[in-house]
């Protein structure tokens, strides 16, 4: 294959698939077919800076495969955005969907920019333009988008309201994850972290631990995060640290989740909350905690920090934190460390991004309840198969939930005679 695909999150997502296909026997002829994507688009998106000047963003967009249906994910808007991380995230997206039995491939988009240093109208230029440069690549049956790090709901209306200008008529299916006043659904705002939660809830079931009293540690206090800490408090789970890319607060007593959400509402990150809780970010996940939730970014888990974790549930609500490296460690410390794997973990997401393009395409909206039963019904049923097939083959947490995923996509592709 030619190699645009290069960079160290793309060799993650590359080392696992390969582990993966080892285990499933899955012949070398077929491996690329399943590796690399579809499609991968560039675009460069020019927007008038407040100070009168020009600036020029590079945008991708990759959609991994489209055997199951149209592709589907996020847009992230962030300084680490490349084509390899793009592409890494879009594969991710594939196995997670096809995990949870949705009828999409993955997809993931993103925009190389630090969305904190630009003003409401420069972030609205930007985010029109990303989706008028894509108007060719994406459509309610072809690729649809939803929100990822460092983009949120008035991101998500800007690009529904740009591809509506184009169609001359609103087209609310072609993004999720937007306000439910434009045509978005009830959940969709909390559901990655109410998902986050709700499997973690699971794990403390299968290792007969009460989560009254239990401890975790959130790296990330954006929307996956906040609303995993929320839920995991509402459960009675102690939360004695949190970080985000400006402070980190570490207290064994607990911090006040209520105190924290609102000073996010009032400041837009965690600065300035404590002085007397402040801590090293550098060490906030080695802390002795029952659950760890990495929240933020990729590869935060390498091979110099799995051997010093101190926690029993590994909970990966970022996507890719754990590097493959540090798989290695988990795997000899896998009666000590329960993980609960990112594309099963944070899957919470994709499933009400699914119920929202469904109830967009029919017009007809579910309530709060019956997307939250849902929600909980198809992630119950995913864990279930996960923990079967570790019982069964005795394969790591990861290998048994890609596994799934890429089974279900070589066997579509296969019934398809997509193979030679
Ligand atoms: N939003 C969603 O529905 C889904 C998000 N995810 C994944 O969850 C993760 C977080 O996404 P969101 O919460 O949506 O993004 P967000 O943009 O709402 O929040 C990201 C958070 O991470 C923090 N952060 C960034 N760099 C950091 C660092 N070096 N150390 C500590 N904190 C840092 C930010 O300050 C912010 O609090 C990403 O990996 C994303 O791909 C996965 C599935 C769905
Ligand atoms: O809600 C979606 O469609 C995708 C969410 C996402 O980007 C992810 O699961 O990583």
């Amino acid at each position: 294959m030619s190699n645009i695909y290069t960079g160290p999150v793309f060799e993650m997502a590359r080392n696992q698939f390969v582990s993966v296909a080892n285990y499933l026997e899955i012949p070398e002829g077929h491996r690329d077919r399943l590796l690399y994507p579809k499609r991968a688009i560039t675009i460069s998106c020019p927007i008038h800076l407040d100070n009168g000047e020009t600036a020029v963003f590079q945008g991708y967009r990759v959609q991994h495969h489209l055997t199951l249906g149209p592709t589907k994910g996020g847009t992230r808007f962030a300084p680490s955005v490349d084509i390899g991380e793009v592409s890494a995230l879009a594969i991710w997206m594939s196995w997670k969907c096809a995990l949870a039995g949705l009828p999409y491939g993955g997809a993931k988009g993103g925009v190389t920019v630090d969305p904190y240093k630009l003003s409401r109208r420069e972030l609205e230029g930007l985010s029109r333009r990303y989706m008028q440069e894509m108007i060719p690549f994406v459509g309610p049956h072809i690729d649809v988008m939803a929100p990822d790090m460092g983009t949120n709901e008035q991101v998500m209306a800007w690009f529904m309201d740009t591809y509506s200008m184009y169609q001359g008529r609103t087209v609310n299916e072609i993004v999720t994850g937007k306000p439910v006043s434009s045509g978005g659904t009830e959940g969709r705002r909390e559901a990655t972290g109410l998902g986050v939660a709700h499997l973690i809830a699971r794990a403390l079931e299968r290792l007969n631990m009460p989560a009254a009293g239990s401890t975790a540690i959130i790296q990330g206090f954006g929307n996956v995060g906040s609303f995993a800490a929320i839920e995991l408090a509402r459960q009675g789970v102690s939360i004695i640290g949190v970080s985000d890319h400006t402070a980190c607060y570490f207290d064994r007593k607990g911090l006040d989740v209520d105190k924290l959400v609102a000073h996010m509402a009032a400041h837009g990150s965690l600065a300035g909350f404590s002085t007397e809780a402040l801590f090293d970010a550098n060490e906030l996940l080695v802390q002795p905690c029952d659950i760890l939730v990495p929240a933020a970014i990729e590869r935060v888990i390498d091979e110099k920090v799995a051997p010093r974790l101190q926690c029993r549930i590994l909970a990966e609500a970022a996507n890719g934190p754990t590097t493959p490296e540090a798989d290695a460690v988990l795997l000899s410390r896998r009666k000590e460390i329960f993980v609960i794997p990112d594309i099963l973990c944070n899957s919470g997401g994709v499933i009400v991004s699914y119920f929202e393009w469904v109830q967009d395409l029919q017009q007809l909206f579910w309530g709060r309840n019956e997307v939250i039963t849902r929600l909980r019904g198809l992630l119950d049923d995913a864990f279930e198969r996960v923990m079967a097939r570790v019982d069964k083959d005795d394969v790591p947490h990861r290998v048994a939930a890609m596994a799934i995923g890429v089974d279900k996509v070589a066997k579509a592709k296969a019934m398809r005679g997509l193979f030679p």
